[in-house]
């Protein structure tokens, strides 16, 4: 047997057991032929049907692709809604028009005191009460500050929803009496708050008469750890504690007269907040706003402001002479008053009184 009739009989024996007429069909071979076969194009319709590819079919998957989609947008479109609700109710603009038109010279800390408000009234939910802690010389506007949002406050979240304590005049008696007192009084606050969905207010001046006792109430009060109802209120802390570093700051960087509001902001609010968490522990829950010393120019604004608000507009010798009866400390060119703007309305009112008892007298 020739050796090519031997495989054809070696390949029959492999694939049938039987002898058929059937053509072997060798797969090996069948896959090399279909790869180097090519196929035709042409495609071959049925008989009396439309040559036209047929167009792709609407799926419901489609719909609801789609439906799915609008409901997400929806959702997105209500928390931004949501967002600018929570701010238009507490008319945190307004806000800002009265800091920037009623305070001077005191940018950073308005700058500071606007975004953190903002940022926190946000949202109703809250993981933590906020703290602010208003640090500064005398005479600055802390306090004037303090004043300000409280009365905006009262008028956009309701009279109950705000506290103003003065140390010296609601803790008259023991550390403990007074702790017990203000427990309660907060408690009534964010229940009250609670039910209106709002955000309480308490502010606290004069924070380094405050007893000990007070002090460590509120660093639990204004800690994490708390009952839901703790946890949305905004505290505001006023006092002069770390004056001394605000001040200093000021007048070292005294060449520019008029500071940057960022540089006060980095530089004060980095060391000022350590060293005030070393004084409490309750200074590590609060963010601290430095107000700087007050220039001449600050204090001429503050008794041009004060004799406008009286009705009489003072001749210019008249103004040198109010400054000049201020202290001032001096660094380079720039002088920065000793008890800011404090003493200018006492100032101004005796100015006032003179005058009609002059007029009295010569009439
Ligand atoms: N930056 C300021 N802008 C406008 N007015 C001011 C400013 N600072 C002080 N005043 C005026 O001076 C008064 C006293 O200021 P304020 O009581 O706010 O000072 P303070 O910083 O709280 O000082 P202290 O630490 O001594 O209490 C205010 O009622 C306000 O009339």
């Amino acid at each position: 047997m020739s050796p090519r009739l031997r495989i054809r009989s070696q390949t029959f024996r492999s694939t049938s057991s039987a002898f058929t007429f059937d053509v072997p069909v060798d797969n090996g071979l069948k896959r090399s032929c279909r790869s180097v076969r090519k196929r035709k194009k042409r495609v071959l319709y049925p008989e009396g049907t439309s040559r036209k590819a047929p167009t792709q079919g609407s799926s419901a998957a489609n719909y609801l692709l789609v439906f799915l989609l609008l409901i997400l947008a929806f959702q997105v479109f209500n928390a931004i809604e949501n967002l600018d609700d929570n701010l238009l109710r507490y008319d945190i603009l307004g806000l800002e028009k009265t800091l920037w038109r009623e305070v001077i010279g005191q940018p950073t800390a308005l700058a500071l005191l606007v975004k953190s408000l903002s940022q926190y009234l946000n949202t109703h939910v809250h993981d933590c009460p906020m703290v602010l802690s208003l640090h500064g010389p005398t005479g600055t506007g802390k306090s004037f500050v303090g004043r300000l949002i409280a009365k905006h406050f009262e008028m956009v979240a309701g009279h109950h929803l705000v506290f103003r304590l003065y140390a010296r005049s609601h803790c008259p008696d023991d550390g403990a009496t007074c702790a017990t007192r203000i427990t309660a009084m907060v408690k009534e606050a964010v229940q009250k708050a609670e039910q209106e969905e709002k955000v309480p207010l308490i502010v606290f001046d004069d924070v380094e008469a405050l007893p000990e006792e007070v002090l460590d109430l509120l660093q639990v009060l204004t800690g994490p750890n708390q009952p839901p109802e703790h946890l949305s209120a905004i505290y505001i802390l006023i006092g002069s504690l770390g004056h001394e570093i605000v001040s200093k700051f000021v007048v070292r960087n005294a060449s520019l007269c008029s500071l940057q509001p960022l540089e006060l902001d980095s530089l004060v609010k980095g060391h000022l907040a350590s060293w005030l968490s070393q004084k409490h522990p309750l200074y590590s829950n609060t963010l601290p706003i430095p107000f700087g010393l007050l220039g001449r120019e600050h204090i001429r604004h503050c008794f041009w402001e004060e004799m406008i608000t009286e009705g009489f507009v003072p001749a210019e010798q008249e103004m040198e002479n109010l400054l000049s009866e201020l202290q001032y400390v001096l660094s380079g060119e720039c002088e920065y008053a000793l008890t800011g703007c404090k003493s200018v309305v006492s100032r101004v009112n005796q100015m006032h009184w003179k005058e009609n008892h002059t007029c009295a007298g010569s009439l």
